[in-house]
């Protein structure tokens, strides 16, 4: 997945499909150990120790994740979010950043975001890419908009595609345990304890606001006309209605 369009949601889904609702291991793992990323280097330490199945987290684009995958028998969910929400908690993120440039003002983040100038490049390379894989039955596509308007049957469809049949009780406890309050009130699970030397926990909290469609308060009409004028043509190979937001 790229950069903000709601890793960490899917993430926590999966690792509760994976105990079958018990919340236990989300509240006393925190996440990046979970499903470790395989772009750091502690976490593909972590990810040699782990026993099988296995999940794990990536931002990278796909001409530069491990061309094994592509042969392999890993099953592979997209989660992928509106753009224009994309920036604005990209932006908010970014604030808290130690490791990376900060911008210094929400226009410049998003000059940045439209030319590809952010940590994993351009969103609409990353997703260009990845979505070469649609059709293939070790892909799921899953959005954020669509855990919003129907988080159970969302739920559903991930379990499926991992092979997991979950009692009605077992999905109950994984969508208790999933939502926007119960992840901000998990410190495993909402940032909290990343370490002061990535991230300046003042400026902003991870779990920030939770919501689809907000970019309509915060752009600017001409940002949004600028914001279309390229997704129009970055996006013009790829099939209508492939995307919820638009
Ligand atoms: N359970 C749940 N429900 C609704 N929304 C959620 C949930 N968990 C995470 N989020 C929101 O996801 C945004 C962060 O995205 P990522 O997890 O992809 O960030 S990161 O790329 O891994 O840094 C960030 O969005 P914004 O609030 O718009 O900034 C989080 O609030």
């Amino acid at each position: 997945v790229l950069p903000y369009p709601g890793t960490n949601w899917i993430k926590e889904i999966i690792n509760l499909i994976h105990t079958r609702g018990d919340p236990s291991w989300v509240q006393s793992v925190v996440s990046w150990e979970r499903s470790p990323w395989i772009e750091t280097p502690e976490g593909l330490e972590l990810i040699k120790k782990q026993k099988d199945p296995r999940s794990y987290t990536s931002h990278l684009p796909m001409q530069l994740f491990p061309k094994s995958l592509f042969t392999s028998k890993a099953k592979v969910i997209y989660i992928m979010r509106n753009p224009r929400d994309v920036i604005i908690s990209g932006y908010h993120f970014h604030k808290t950043l130690k490791i990376t440039k900060n911008p210094s003002s929400f226009e410049e983040y998003f000059e940045w975001f439209l030319r590809g100038h952010v940590p994993y490049g351009s969103w609409f390379d990353h997703i260009g890419g990845w979505l070469q894989m649609r059709g293939k039955e070790n892909f799921l596509l899953i959005s954020y908009e669509e855990l919003h308007q129907d988080l159970r049957a969302n739920v559903e469809k991930v379990s499926q595609f991992l092979g997991t049949k979950l009692s009605p009780e077992e999905l109950d406890s994984v969508l208790k345990n999933v939502t926007f309050q119960a992840m901000k009130d998990n410190k495993m699970s909402n940032f909290s304890l990343v370490p002061e030397i990535h991230m300046d926990h003042s400026k902003a909290c991870f779990m920030r606001k939770g919501i689809a469609g907000d970019w309509k308060n915060q752009l600017t009409v001409a940002q949004q006309e600028a914001f279309d004028k390229v997704y129009q043509e970055k996006m013009a190979g790829l099939p209508p209605g492939l995307f919820p937001w638009e």
